[in-house]
């Protein structure tokens, strides 16, 4: 399904509301990476973030060790970023409150 890539200033406006990711080199993804208190934490996190991501039809990339959980973004159908990478790290923000590593 094709989606448009953001505009260079949706994504600086989408990033300034976004403090706690961090923009890829290439400027077509951003990342995330939390930290919980166990691996039960952790994998409960990705659960609810799992089940929002198949609801929405759109899926982290993702790595998991023990209680650290690193994030990617990225739209592959756009090529880089799009409104849907930016309504899930919303959903990772609310869900993860304050788990940065
Ligand atoms: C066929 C299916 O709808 C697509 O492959 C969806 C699934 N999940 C996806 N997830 C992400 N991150 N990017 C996509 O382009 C994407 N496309």
């Amino acid at each position: 399904m094709a989606i448009a890539a953001l505009t260079d200033t949706e994504r600086n406006d989408a990033l300034a509301m976004l403090p706690a990711w961090t923009l890829r080199e290439d400027g077509l993804a951003i990342g995330r990476t939390l930290r919980f208190a166990d691996f039960g934490e952790a994998f409960a996190f990705m659960t609810r973030v799992a089940i929002e991501a198949e609801k929405a039809d759109h899926h982290p990339e993702w790595f998991n060790v023990y209680n650290r959980v690193e994030i990617t973004l990225t739209t592959h159908d756009a090529g880089g970023l799009s409104q849907r990478d930016v309504t899930l790290a919303r959903f990772i923000d609310a869900v993860a409150r304050g788990a940065d590593a």
